[in-house]
């Protein structure tokens, strides 16, 4: 803003103009931030302004456009997708240079332009560290290291997801838990880390029946948990029974028999998702009773009304 007043007392009306509409982007990019928590132009105006501000004062002002050049050449690859802050510093660099040419002593351009694409090119790599940092911080907070199964950070979000889905369009989807029978007994006889290639195994085992859209969890020491978009309880059943098979029927590493015990519950409408995992929970706790190395289904709980009764979903407004 003081340049804005700066420029104007110069007489530079036009710069004046580009300098204002900065400004107000930046006011208006804050408030969409602020009460919406998105911004339409997604960043896309200001590298505009910023861009046709320097090139001008370049050519107006000498030298003082040229040190606003070099911050905008690295704040483009921190607001734009890296193609197109790539595009945009080719045609950032190439209009400097030409507006050095025309303005400066030929040396002074030279120096002025490889500068530029110097600081273009440690930006860019830089923008790429920070984005590789992000994505492994990302993976590291979200899977198990060990199986490299989703942990229980997304959990909530991905259950709500499928109740959102099953509330307003009748998805119905289902989850299966997966929890490996006396893994204590197999630990103490084979060692941890036995048991830990049991786990990272039956997880491949596991992961060859599954779709693409399916969601694998490790939500417990061995306990498992497979979500399920667009699966009927039926389905998920039948699967579960699939699972339980390619587990008890291939002994692992050394000759380890291993069986598991599984539930399967479908979303019913109306629940949450604490409410849809723990009838989940309460269905493989009856597996353990009833003797483990089965499948057993949750009930649907009473007060919820199940997909396949017949009556119409009621509209929601969550
Ligand atoms: N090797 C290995 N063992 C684990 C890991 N996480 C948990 N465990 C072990 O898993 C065992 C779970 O024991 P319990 O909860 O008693 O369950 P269980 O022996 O499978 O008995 P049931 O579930 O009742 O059939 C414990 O001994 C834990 O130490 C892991 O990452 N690696």
């Amino acid at each position: 803003m003081p340049m804005v007043v700066l420029q104007w007392l110069e007489g530079h009306h036009l710069l004046t103009v580009f300098l204002s509409l900065l400004c107000l982007n930046a006011v208006a990019v804050m408030s969409f931030l602020h009460f919406r928590g998105s911004y339409f132009l997604k960043g896309r105006l200001f590298p505009l302004l910023a861009i046709i501000s320097a090139v001008y004062s370049t050519s107006i002002n000498g030298h003082i456009g040229v040190y606003w050049a070099y911050p905008i050449t690295t704040v483009l690859f921190f607001l734009l997708p890296m193609r197109e802050a790539l595009t945009s510093n080719v045609i950032f660099l190439l209009l400097m240079a030409g507006v050095a040419f025309i303005t400066f002593p030929e040396a002074n351009a030279w120096r002025i332009s490889f500068s530029l694409i110097l600081t273009c090119l440690f930006a860019m790599v830089f923008a790429r560290l920070v984005g590789k940092i992000q994505r492994e911080l990302v993976r590291l907070a979200t899977t198990d290291p060990l199986t490299g199964c989703l942990n229980r950070s997304q959990l909530a979000d991905l259950l709500n997801n499928q109740i959102q889905l099953r509330e307003r369009y009748e998805r119905v989807s289902s989850l299966v838990l997966i929890d490996l029978d006396f893994f204590k007994a197999i630990n103490d006889q084979w060692g941890h880390l036995a048991g830990d290639k049991i786990l990272k195994e039956m997880v491949a085992r596991i992961r060859e029946r599954l779709r693409e859209t399916d969601q694998l969890f490790r939500i417990g020491g061995e306990e498992f948990m497979i979500l399920l978009p667009e699966t009927r309880l039926k389905d998920a059943e039948h699967l579960a029974n699939q699972l339980l098979l390619t587990i008890r029927s291939k002994p692992f590493f050394s000759d380890i028999l291993v069986t598991a015990s599984f539930s399967v519950a479908e979303v019913c409408r109306g629940e949450t998702w604490s409410v849809w995992l723990n009838r989940a929970d309460q269905a493989l706790y009856e597996a353990k009773t009833k003797g483990r190395n089965r499948v057993e289904i949750a009930p649907k709980s009473p007060s919820m009304a199940p997909m396949d009764s017949g009556h119409l979903p009621t509209p929601t407004t969550r």
